[in-house]
């Protein structure tokens, strides 16, 4: 068994077809250098001066390859990953009539000459009846092509200009294309009859039977596990593009001509989106420029495991077109894609997610506990619990939510509460770092305020002492200028003691004068003398007196000025004293009002962030409730599916009593066809004897019996399921010759 493909990459196979005789006729060289490896290609053009090209694929077939071999290289990986629940596409691009409808159909009647889609369908049902019987398989065909930008149903040409919708589940899809159960390969086989005899196939100079649209076969296969109702659902893609061509060439006109044109434009598209992939610049992928490139979205860059052939043709007369398909495949290898199993979580799954999310939820519980505990212990208060939130809002939201499928629901709740809790630990994370701040600002906060306190002590001490200071400076001020005025009298006393002085020495100097005078007349005036000399004396001792006063007084005043000098002296250190303690007061006064300034931009601080904080908490509450709601809500789904189970329970015993009843039926029916059958087989042998007999009269008159033609049965669309293990009831392709649904073009020759 081939292991399935793991690469993301586009795997890109490239098919040259033997030379047609057309291109027999203008010569059997080839240009074509084919290497060992069988995934090197040199191609020496015939022009001159051309450098040989070398091109590289993930294989190369050469134009004796065999159906079977491009088989397992190009589409085996592909259907068994499909089968893994994964979906595929195998798409043919190339030039016209280079061998993409050889190579995607084949040749249905023929076991060697059948081509991809075929093989693929046989594959399908052998995986099917190999498979555990404890899956039950479903396989849906439906069958499109896109002719002149619309698109037609194959499978019922009525519709025939479907559109292309998106959706979660569904992917990219064309809205009411058919889609029929089948129950084996040659059912599948009638359908690809009846959708290959609908298509658009015409005349061309290049190909007699020349694809004008593109063809897409498309399979669904779902498995069901019966006991764990685990669903898988792989969709296979098989794409066969109409040809490009240079008009001049084909000498396309008319019809063929608008044909051409379209088909070359929606190739252009292709080209372009696989571009936009691949040139790691382009911001936009124009897949919505034509229905081809939108309805291979998925399969281009999508969720898809994707492999492309690119069909050349050996001849130099086409290598122009050959080296533009070599380089289209070229660029389409690098292309990456997001391949995933399309799958559905059993009811056992869906309960361990529950199980998980409630642990998630029980853990978040107990973080919101500790951190209320946290803020209760910061005396932090908690907000309001707003009991108004919209629970049916919400409610709502979730019943919206709940897409088609309930595990997509499921995942969209579980992704959505990972979110939640992932935002929950961002904001358990912020909560806890603004309450560190908070802490640490707290703890600033008491430390300025100690500060400020002891710096307004210090303040009032301070203003305790100047005030003590100016009341000392008063009264010294005041006894200085008692000082000065007792100084004032002194000086005034002096003066007038001076003067006293002057006169006296004055007086004394004319009495002085007069007695000399008086001796020096008369000898008799000596009594006189000695009178006047007595009063000398006594004027004498008077001014004594009178100095003895004056000197003490001198002496007091001295040191009055002593006093006065040093109280001055005293005072000038006041005076510098007051002019420093000024200084000394106005950068205190600056520096509290700087500190007066910080404590208000840290409380303006821790306002902010008790503000944010508070936001917080309501974040964390609301998030909490949402949770909270998520759980009921999980709770609610989980009775549904318990409900859905037991439907399905219920729906797969009534099932079973069908399938019995049906059976029976169906034994019942065997055997009256078996009876008809035997009449039948009566009613034509005695049919040929009368015959003959009728030979033996016949004079010509009586005219043939008509034949009976028959025609398909359009049987109603229920839902079939195969069981694994089981085969189709019908004989294989191997076994039964298609004469009738023989692909349009199998073995036609070119022109
Ligand atoms: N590998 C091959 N071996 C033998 N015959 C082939 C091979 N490939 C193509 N042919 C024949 O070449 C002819 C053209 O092939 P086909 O119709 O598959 O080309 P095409 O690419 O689908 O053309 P268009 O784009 O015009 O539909 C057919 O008759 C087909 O049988």
């Amino acid at each position: 068994m081939e292991e399935p493909d793991s690469s993301p990459n586009i795997r890109v196979i490239c098919r040259f077809r033997p030379l047609n005789q057309k291109e027999k006729e203008m010569g059997e060289n080839t240009s074509i250098e084919f290497c060992e490896d069988n995934k090197t290609i040199i191609i020496n053009s015939a022009l001159e001066n051309q450098e040989p090209l070398r091109f590289n694929f993930d294989h190369i077939f050469t134009p004796a390859s065999k159906q079977i071999d491009v088989y397992k290289i190009a589409a085996i990986p592909t259907v068994e990953a499909v089968m893994q629940g994964f979906n595929g596409t195998v798409f043919a691009y190339g030039q016209t009539s280079s061998g993409k409808t050889f190579t995607m159909t084949g040749v249905l009647s023929d076991p060697e000459l059948m081509g991809i889609i075929p093989r693929m369908v046989g594959t399908v049902f052998e995986k099917i009846s190999t498979a555990d019987a404890s899956v039950e398989f479903s396989v849906k065909v439906a069958y499109a092509e896109i002719y002149m930008e619309k698109i037609k149903d194959l499978l019922d040409p009525s519709k025939t200009d479907l559109k292309i919708r998106e959706d979660k589940t569904r992917g990219i899809y064309i809205e009411d294309l058919t889609d029929r159960y089948v129950g084996s390969e040659e059912e599948v086989y009638d359908l690809m009859k009846v959708g290959t005899d609908n298509r658009e196939v015409g005349y061309t100079h290049m190909n007699a039977g020349s694809s004008r649209s593109h063809s897409i076969f498309i399979i669904t296969i779902t498995q069901t596990n019966a006991q764990s109702f685990s669903t898988k659902s792989g969709r296979l893609f098989l794409v066969d593009l109409a040809g490009s061509e240079k008009i001049a060439k084909t000498g396309a006109e008319g019809k063929r001509l608008e044909e051409a044109k379209m088909i070359n434009k929606s190739l252009t598209a292709l080209g372009q989106v696989i571009n936009a992939l691949t040139d790691g610049k382009s911001t936009h992928v124009p897949y919505r420029d034509s229905k081809l490139t939108r309805v291979l979205q998925d399969s281009l860059g999508g969720n898809a495991k994707t492999s492309l052939i690119i069909t050349c043709s050996p001849s130099p007369y086409n290598e122009d077109e050959t080296v533009s398909t070599l380089r289209f495949g070229i660029r389409a290898k690098s292309i990456k894609n997001k391949p995933k199993i399309n799958r559905e979580y059993t009811v056992s799954e869906l309960k361990l997610l529950l199980a998980q999310a409630k642990e998630e939820l029980e853990k978040k519980e107990k973080q919101i506990k500790a951190y209320t505990r946290s803020l209760e212990k910061n005396n932090i208060p908690l907000p309001e619990e707003d009991t108004n939130n919209s629970v049916e809002e919400e409610d709502k939201k979730v019943e919206v939510d709940e897409t088609p499928s309930k595990s997509a629901a499921q995942a969209e709740v579980i992704e959505e509460l990972e979110a939640v809790r992932t935002e929950l630990d961002n904001q358990n994370c912020l909560v806890q770092i603004l309450s560190d701040q908070i802490n640490k600002i707290q703890e600033e906060r008491l430390d300025w305020d100690v500060m400020k306190s002891s710096l307004i002590e210090e303040k009032e001490n301070l203003e305790g002492k100047i005030s003590e200071f100016e009341k000392e400076i008063k009264l010294k001020e005041a006894s200085f200028s008692l000082l000065e005025s007792q100084n004032e009298e002194l000086q005034r006393t002096i003066q007038v003691l001076k003067q006293q002085n002057y006169e006296l020495d004055q007086m004394i100097t004319t009495k002085n004068f007069e007695v000399e005078r008086y001796l020096g007349k008369s000898k008799s005036q000596e009594d006189v003398i000695s009178d006047l000399q007595g009063q000398v004396q006594a004027e004498r001792e008077k001014a004594a007196k009178i100095l003895q006063d004056f000197s003490e007084i001198q002496q007091k005043l001295n040191t009055s000025s002593e006093i006065v000098q040093s109280k001055e002296i005293e005072s000038l250190k006041y005076e510098k004293l007051k002019e420093l303690w000024n200084e000394e007061k106005k950068s205190l006064i600056t520096e509290l009002q700087s500190k007066v300034l910080k404590v208000t931009d840290i409380r303006k601080d821790l306002d902010d962030t008790r503000r944010a904080f508070k936001n917080l908490q309501a974040l964390l509450l609301e998030s909490d409730s949402q949770l909270r709601q998520k759980n009921e809500q999980y709770l609610k789904n989980q009775e549904r599916l318990y409900q859905v189970l037991e439907d399905m329970i219920t729906q797969n015993t009534l099932f079973k009593l069908d399938k019995q009843a049906s059976e029976s039926k169906v034994n019942k029916f065997q055997e009256k066809a078996q009876k008809l059958e035997e009449e039948v087989r009566r009613y034509k042998e005695k049919l040929l004897q009368a015959e003959l007999k009728l030979n033996t009269l016949d004079d010509g008159r009586i005219s043939r019996i008509p034949q009976m033609k028959l025609t398909r049965n359009q049987t109603a669309q229920l839902k079939r399921t195969i069981k694994g293990g089981v085969k189709s009831n019908l004989p294989g392709i191997h076994q039964r010759y298609y004469s009738s649904i023989d692909v349009a073009k199998a073995g036609k020759e070119d022109n």
